[in-house]
This record gives C-alpha cells, structure tokens and sequence, in this order.
C-alpha cells in the first residue's frame, strides 16, 4: 500500500485523452505539479486530475498529450511495469475504486433503486484481463451486474447502452472500455458511456471524488483474494456479433437488401493487433468481401508491428502496401479501439486527414445537400473550396479535438444549422445519424455502402468510385506542423502558465500580421492564429493538450512555405522561453 501510495500520487488523471499522435510510442510520465488543479486524498495518495474543459494551464511532459476539451474523458495510467521510469500507477485496487465509483454515480444519475447492468469490453493490451478482473470486481462488489464483452470496440461498449436484445442483455445502464487507444503497451485507462454518451469531465470528476472516499475504506483483504465476491452476475457475452451483424445490415440495407453486395470485391484490413480485426472476418466475408491479405488482425497488446494509429506514417505505409502487394481494391485500417480509422484505395492513395473528410462530405452532402461539414482547425484551404465549391455545402473549419467538433455539430443543429458531420484530420468522425459517435468502423461502412451500391447499380472499376468522389480537391504540394515547445521552467514565462506565455506569442503574431499588407488573417477562425499568403496558410495555435505551439503551413512550394514560416520566426523571436528550432531548421536555406 505504502509503495501504491507514493506511486499513485499523480495517477488517474482525468484526461479528455486526445493523446499525441505524433509521439507515438514515447510518453514519459513526469507530470510539472503547477497545473494540477484538483486533489483527492486517494487511500493516503493524490488523486489528481486537470482541470481540463476551460483551456488553462495543463503543464505536461512533452510527449504527453492530456486533454483540454470536454468529451469523452478517459483516466489512464500505467497498468504494467516495465518501462523505466513509468512505475505502475493504475493499480487492481485503483480500478476496483473507480469501478464502484462509477456504479454508485450510475446509481444517481438513472435514480435507480435496482441492480444496473454494466458491460465491459476492452482491447489488445496486457493488463486488459487484470483490469477487467479489477472492475468486475468492483461492479458486483457495488451490487450490480457485470457483462464482460472481451475483446471490443470503444464505439460498440456505447452503442451497448442503446441496443435493445434481450439475448444479449442489452441494453446496459452503462458501460467500461479498457483502453488507451494507441499508447505504448504498459499504458491502459477506461472510458465511461451511459447512453447519453461518452461521459465528460465533470462526470468523471465526481466519480473520481467517490473513488477517492472508497480507495480510503478498502482494506488489504478486500482486495487479496482477487476473486469476484457477491452474489451479482457475471456474465460473458459476445456483444461484438450482435454490433457487427448490425454493420452487416446497414450495408445490405444501403444496397437495397443484397446478401453479398461486396461480392467481387478484395478488401485488405490492417487492425494493428488491436481490436479492429473482427471487421474482416464479421462485416466484409458476411457482406461477400475477399478479405485475404489482411494484416496484423491477431490482438497482441505489444503492438510488434505498427501503432495502431492511421495517423502514423508506418502504419499508413503497412496498409498501403498490403493494399498494393494484394492487389486489392481497397484498404482499410483502424487504432486500436477502432474509434478512428483511414482507407486506401486500389492505387494505393490515402484516404486519411483532408483527403478522408472530402470522401466522407462527399458522401455526407449527398445524402444531405447543403448541410455544414464541421471539421477541426488545420484543415486546407482545399477542403473549403472543395466542400463549398464542389460539394455545395458549408465547411464550419473549428477547433482541434475531436470531441470539440462533435460538439460544435451538435450545437449548429441545436440553433437550426443542420450538421450531419463532425471530422477531424486525426481520423475521428462522427456522423449524427449514428448519435454522434466517433466510431472508426462505421466511417468505414459508409465507404463500404457507396462501393457496394455502385456495384449493384452495375459500376464496375474496385474503389474508383471512392477516388472520383475526391476528384478536384486541390491538395498542397507542401504540408507541415512543426511543433514549438514552450520551456516551462524558463525565467521568460515570468511565473505564468505556458498557456499564458503562448496566448501573449499569439497576440504578437497577430499584431505583427496585421502591419502587412501581403498577409491576410483568416476572417473567421476559432483558434490561434491563421493567415493566408504567398499562395497558401499558416496557422500557429495553442496545443490542446501540451505545453506546445503547433504551426501548420501549407503552400505550392517549398519556398512558398518558407515565407510563411518566416513570418512566423520573425514575430516569435523575442520569445525566449519559445523552442523554434524546428522552425529554424525548416526556414534554412537548402
Ligand atoms: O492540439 P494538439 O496537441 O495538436 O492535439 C490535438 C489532437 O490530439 C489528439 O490527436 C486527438 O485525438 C485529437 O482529437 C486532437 O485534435
């Protein structure tokens, strides 16, 4: 307990975890205290999380991403030892507290008075089985009852408070996932959904408030025997075929009623050893799909071949090779808990950031004309005209992070602008006739649905279908985010926050582009800085999550682009505690 004890006083952070794509692997767990806001005294320990849904000061270690946003909220920690400097912190007792901790805030919200019924799923990573015992434990310790999914998907633990089937006990008061998405293998967390949705963070607040008051009356026994210990149930159900026969219908249904409207064609599927390879075998064979090819579908939680992140170069290589070493018609791949996803198609071109939202608002404006396309803030100046232009719709370009889009959707349809879709660059899409729910397989089915009903109405030619729907979004020759650390310790910040410091480089930015007439700041942009010129757009903007500044450019050319960091270099020179050497390295001349 003494050790849990020293271990777990920065544990269980409530994070709208939108973790950092692109450090991938590494994320040291040495957290700054300056913006730990909140404490429970948790069993002798800190419990601690950040307070995450007003922007402030969020003082992380450089390769952790944490979240700013309000939405889905997950508390993660490290479940397995092994990583140097990353002891264990999300212990079987912490997540039996949390577990009960959940029921009880359950309990309050439905205003029951009876036993709940709680599913479980989670994905690939070790410590799922431990965790999973620890909050089973937990729920039936509290009274209630647990239905293990196994092996899941975050999008089907939501969708198993909304499924109505006896047979599979559905639908559940609520419900747990065990993952931490892409994040290296000794890491893991849960993610809460009622069906109202994924909880945020003053729901998670309060649960981790209760877990603190129940971690303090566990005892050593309570938790040695690690065996389930009341009377409530523990069931095993196979819920993801009940998930999976519902995306099987919904493509035969788009294809008016076929058994097989995917026959003839060859689909590789790349689940990165996550949770996602159940979409070969029960969504495209049923649907008649040739699957053969498909890759690292086998769940192994040390992840040996690529994150499973269609963010990740490599792992948009992998597929893109499988697609073409297959010569399939198309690819598909999702992160480990299949809430994001990306496509490829025969020729090996990417369906991912812009080039995913233009295919999917393409699909979207056809079914909806006009409606708005919500998306987050480093999309091109490509996509608008696309979106605009092309497609006859609206481009609401809003902020990063995928729960804020999803937000904002629904908030437009809420004042009377219809909104069918939410996207992100990072692959997170969420559409409203599927309540608004990020869930990287049925972005997919959407794609499936046009290749199968081309094919019934006689359109033969594999993924072109999905090729032509892109065809005229102009893509920037050059695309870069450079990220700009903000020293935290350094005497430049004066005492502030690093949200402070990079708010003031902001508004010197801002200053400094409205001095010249070549340059243009965006005329409606909902963070940071955005400028056109010189042919194409920065924007420089506060992190969600980390102590950073990323700056996107986008141009014609590489020079073009080295203009636009220029200015940028300039106005945030005098910015001592700012680190532009990725910057400075980019503007150099060749
Ligand atoms: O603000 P940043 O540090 O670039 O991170 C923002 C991004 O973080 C993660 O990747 C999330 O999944 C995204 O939803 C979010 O947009």
């Amino acid at each position: 307990m003494a050790a849990w004890g020293k271990i777990i006083h920065n544990v269980i952070i409530s994070n709208c975890h939108q973790e950092n794509r692109q450090f991938g692997t590494k994320c040291p767990m040495n957290y700054s205290a300056s913006h730990m806001r909140d404490r429970l005294t948790f069993g002798g320990v800190k419990l601690v999380w950040n307070d995450i849904s007003s922007m402030h000061s969020v003082n992380l270690s450089k390769y952790r991403r944490s979240s700013v946003n309000q939405g889905i909220v997950r508390c993660n920690g490290v479940a397995v030892a092994g990583v140097e400097g990353e002891p264990v912190n999300l212990t079987e007792l912490v997540s039996e507290a949390i577990a009960v901790a959940f029921a009880s805030w359950l309990v309050d919200k439905k205003k029951a008075d009876r036993r709940l019924k709680i599913s479980i799923g989670h994905d690939s990573r070790i410590s799922a089985q431990m965790l999973q015992d620890a909050i089973s434990r937990g729920i039936s310790t509290a009274g209630h009852d647990v239905i293990q999914y196994g092996l899941a998907s975050t999008p089907a633990m939501f969708n198993s408070t909304l499924s109505v089937d006896d047979a599979y006990t559905c639908p559940v008061d609520g419900s747990i996932m065990i993952t931490a998405s892409h994040l290296p293998y000794n890491r893991n967390g849960f993610k809460f959904f009622t069906n109202s949705g994924g909880l945020g963070k003053p729901d998670i607040k309060d649960i981790l408030e209760r877990a603190a008051d129940i971690y303090k009356k566990f005892t050593a026994e309570v938790s040695s025997d690690g065996g389930i210990k009341t009377s409530a149930s523990v069931k095993r159900v196979d819920y993801m075929t009940l998930y999976t026969s519902d995306l099987v219908k919904a493509v035969r249904k788009a294809a008016g009623n076929i058994e097989k409207p995917l026959k003839g064609f060859h689909i590789v599927v790349d689940a990165g050893n996550g949770a996602g390879g159940f979409f070969a075998g029960k969504v495209l064979e049923p649907l008649g799909a040739v699957t053969s090819g498909s890759q690292f579908l086998e769940p192994d939680g040390f992840f040996p071949n690529h994150i499973p992140n269609p963010e990740d170069k490599e792992a948009m290589k992998a597929i893109t090779q499988a697609v073409l070493n297959n010569k399939a018609d198309f690819g598909i791949i999702f992160d480990t808990d299949v809430d994001r996803s990306a496509a490829v198609d025969s020729t090996g071109r990417e369906f991912n950031r812009n080039r995913l939202i233009a295919l999917m608002s393409a699909i979207v404006l056809e079914e909806h004309p006009g409606t708005t396309i919500v998306t987050d803030s480093v999309t091109s100046d490509g996509l608008t005209t696309f979106i605009e232009k092309k497609l006859g719709g609206k481009h609401h370009r809003f902020k990063r992070g995928y729960k804020n889009v999803i937000d904002e959707a629904i908030r437009l349809n809420s004042v009377g602008e219809e909104s069918h879709l939410a996207i992100e660059t990072s692959g997170h899409g969420a559409l409203k006739e599927n309540h608004w729910l990020d869930d990287g397989a049925y972005l997919m089915v959407k794609l499936l649905n046009k290749l199968a009903s081309a094919r019934a109405s006689g359109l033969s030619g594999g993924s072109k279908v999905l090729t032509e729907l892109v065809e005229g979004l102009e893509e920037p020759v050059v695309a870069v985010e450079l990220r700009l650390k903000i020293n935290q310790t350094h005497p430049d910040l004066k005492g502030g926050s690093f949200r402070e410091y990079g708010e003031a480089v902001l508004k010197y930015l801002e200053n400094s582009i409205d001095l010249d007439h070549k340059l243009q700041k965006a005329p409606i942009n909902y963070e940071g800085v955005r400028v056109s010129g010189f042919g194409g757009w920065f924007l420089l903007r506060l992190s969600l999550h980390d102590p950073v500044l990323p700056l996107n450019i986008e141009a014609q050319s590489h020079e073009d682009a080295v203009k636009l960091g220029l200015v940028v270099s300039a106005a945030v020179k005098e910015f001592a505690a700012l680190d532009t050497s990725a910057l400075d390295k980019f503007v150099q001349p060749a």
